[in-house]
């Protein structure tokens, strides 16, 4: 199903484990800043929603997607938290840049995931053009942020 068809920001609450007690890095972005600000005012509202408390959210900022690699494994191995949220914004340019910085994130941050017990979850927008990005960083279909901390809690109580 494509976002067009799905809103990021729905969620039921009732399906979602409590996040009260439950620590989360956020790492953010800072290159698309408007962009990932969005994602990240989704992703705290929804932890807020869902009963994380606000000493329990830590945040980082690199200077753009292709550092968000190194942000996540830095906070995982230095602080203490359940899950990190990852935050970026790639919108395509003239070049063939666009490819090797979504796929390194992409790969990066899988790699996190292999690696290390903390899940670390994909919040990384890679868009056509800017519009895409402002669709869904809050706009008409909704906030991949909010979508990104739901997934955030449900990864970090798995198996728990
Ligand atoms: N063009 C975008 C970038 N490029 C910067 C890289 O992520 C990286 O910071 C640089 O190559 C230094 O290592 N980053 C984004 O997040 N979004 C873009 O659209
Ligand atoms: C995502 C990018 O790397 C891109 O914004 C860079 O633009 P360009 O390919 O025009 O240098």
């Amino acid at each position: 199903m494509a976002t067009e068809n799905k809103n990021l920001s729905t969620y039921d609450k009732t399906t979602i484990p409590n996040a009260k007690n439950l620590r989360f890095g956020i790492v953010v972005s800072e290159w698309n800043e408007s962009i990932t600000e969005g994602l990240y005012s989704g992703a705290l509202k929804a932890l807020l929603d869902c009963g994380a408390s606000a000493h329990n959210i830590l945040r980082w900022n690199v200077p753009g997607s292709f550092e968000l690699i190194h942000g996540c494994k830095k906070i995982i191995t230095s602080q203490e938290i359940d899950a990190v949220i990852a935050i970026g914004s790639v919108i395509r340019g003239e070049t063939s840049h666009f490819d090797y910085v979504c796929s390194a994130t992409a790969q990066g941050i899988k790699d996190l995931n292999l690696q290390y017990e903390v899940p670390v979850i994909f919040c990384v927008l890679t868009d056509d053009n800017l519009q895409q990005s402002i669709d869904r960083s809050g706009g008409k279909h909704g906030n991949k942020g909010t979508e990104a901390a739901i997934a955030a809690i449900k990864m970090a109580v798995l198996g728990k």
